[in-house]
């Protein structure tokens, strides 16, 4: 697991332009979210599009809720972190404020999801943002609105020293 020095020292070059169409970083490598190497993980990968950000995802059997359905903290895992992908555009870190998802229709287990995010308005420390989830037919299955509060790296300290074991060994 890298340590919460070697994500920061390189995690505001992650905050460099990014051009239109570039597949962006992901936070860091075991990111819940979008980490590569999490076992546990969704490995989300998102790409700028014009000012939104995108992805194309698919929730598999780690993430069941009902049968055959994805769980509803794991869909709201996934578009918090997309969201977390607009940091890059503005420039700065920012953590979530306050998330709001509404569920339109059950997210299939092994179905590809269209998702896209935007950055509705930002004031001071503020950013409003939206995201959408689509099935492959264009029909909305969950719609996410969140705040975000720009931080400094100090924020990020905070769990410096905190590295309990994992639950179960992988
Ligand atoms: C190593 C790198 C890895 C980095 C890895 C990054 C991965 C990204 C993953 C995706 C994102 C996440 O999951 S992030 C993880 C989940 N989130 C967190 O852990 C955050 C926990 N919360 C906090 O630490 C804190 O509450 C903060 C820092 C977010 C905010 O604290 P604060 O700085 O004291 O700010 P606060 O006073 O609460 O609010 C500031 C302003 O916002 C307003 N405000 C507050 N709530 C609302 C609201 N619901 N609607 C409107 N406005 C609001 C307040 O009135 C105030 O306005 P005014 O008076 O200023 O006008």
């Amino acid at each position: 697991m890298t340590s919460v020095e070697e994500i920061l020292a390189t995690w505001l070059d992650k905050f460099k332009p990014h051009e239109d169409g570039a597949l962006l970083p992901p936070h860091h490598d075991h990111c819940l979210a979008c980490g590569p190497d999490n076992p546990h993980g969704h490995h989300l990968v998102v790409h700028r599009r014009g000012e939104e950000v995108h992805a194309v995802h698919v929730f598999d059997q780690r993430h069941v809720g009902a049968p055959g359905i994805a769980h509803g903290g794991a869909v709201a895992t996934v578009l918090d972190d997309l969201f977390g992908f607009l940091l890059y555009l503005t420039g700065a870190p920012a953590v979530t404020r306050q998330l709001e998802v509404r569920y339109d229709s059950p997210v299939l287990l092994g179905v590809a999801y269209e998702l896209v995010a935007k950055i509705v308005r930002a004031e001071g420390r503020k950013l409003f943002v939206e995201a959408e989830m689509r099935d492959t037919s264009g029909g909305l299955v969950a719609f996410a609105s969140a705040l975000f509060l720009r931080v400094d790296e100090a924020h990020f300290r905070q769990g410096a020293s905190n590295s309990p074991p994992l639950a179960r060994p992988i």
